[in-house]
């Protein structure tokens, strides 16, 4: 467990692996805080250095006092990247993670050496249903819609006989309502159409067959903007394949990376 004084927040992260290793940095989805990446990570730190971290409003890191912006959460990864000395990293983001990703790019294209995006896309959802989810949590709690969540996140299997899904809902609906609502109105003010067209550097985009929340035509939709990207569904996920098909996500990880080291100068 370690932390770091970031733009005013504490933000709290982790880092595996050895530090000779190239640097592969995750970032999470809305509800989620880094442990959704730990089947990845124990299949990945022999060969790579791995950064962790709950966004501000998540997991364990500071919850703002004000509003939260999509550009908070963009700012508050730079700083982290830039404290722990990590020069050009991959930048590996889920859902919201994949446009905080896509933010940093923007921002300081200098810092990513290339960019795993999934389950996420260059625009997520409509004003309206992010006002409608909004309004939901902040009256009733994350509780009173978490079912619905939990159908988007996970395939029917995985749900009704996974021991460990139960955690899941409980990281879900334990992070502070300030946190997802903030987080909502990030996502819901937010558009990385722009930015997408502009990446330069190796991006691969993954999404799990049955994601309900990001669905595959919507990611391939962004894979589209990005020149020369690389498009990949995992079979039998929903929105968190990293969970549901820890396996298959880092086969696909793997020799994306190989490309990765073989186009750096
Ligand atoms: O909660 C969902 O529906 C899934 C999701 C959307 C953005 C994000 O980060 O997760």
């Amino acid at each position: 467990m370690q932390s770091a004084a970031i733009n005013g927040m504490t933000l709290h992260y982790d880092v595996e692996g050895s530090a000779s290793n190239p640097t592969i940095v995750f970032s999470n989805s809305l509800g989620t805080d880094f442990r959704i990446w730990n089947a990845v990570i124990d299949l990945l730190s022999d060969r790579y250095r791995l950064v962790l971290y709950d966004k501000r409003g998540h997991g364990l890191s500071s919850l703002p006092d004000s509003s939260l912006t999509m550009d908070d959460h963009i700012d508050d990864l730079i700083g982290l990247i830039e404290h722990l000395d990590c020069g050009q990293a991959v930048l590996c983001g889920l859902s919201v993670g994949g446009q905080i990703a896509q933010g940093v790019y923007g921002k300081r294209p200098d810092l990513v050496d290339g960019l795993i995006l999934m389950d996420t896309a260059h625009k997520i959802g409509s004003t309206d249903m992010w006002n409608d989810r909004i309004a939901g949590v902040r009256g009733d709690g994350i509780a009173s819609i978490s079912n619905s969540i939990l159908e988007r996140w996970f395939t029917d299997d995985f749900r009704a006989n996974d021991p460990n899904f139960p955690l899941y809902r409980a990281m879900l609906e334990r992070t502070p309502v300030a946190g997802y609502a903030g987080t909502c109105e990030a996502l819901r003010d937010s558009d990385f159409t722009a930015t997408a067209r502009s990446i330069k550097v190796p991006t691969l985009l993954l999404v799990g067959e049955r994601d309900g929340s990001t669905p595959p035509d919507l990611v391939r939709s962004t894979a589209d903007l990005i020149e020369g990207s690389r498009f990949e569904i995992i079979a039998n996920a929903g929105h968190l394949p990293n969970i549901e098909q820890p396996d298959a996500v880092v086969r696909h990880i793997r020799s994306f990376l190989k490309t990765v080291e073989n186009e750096a100068p």
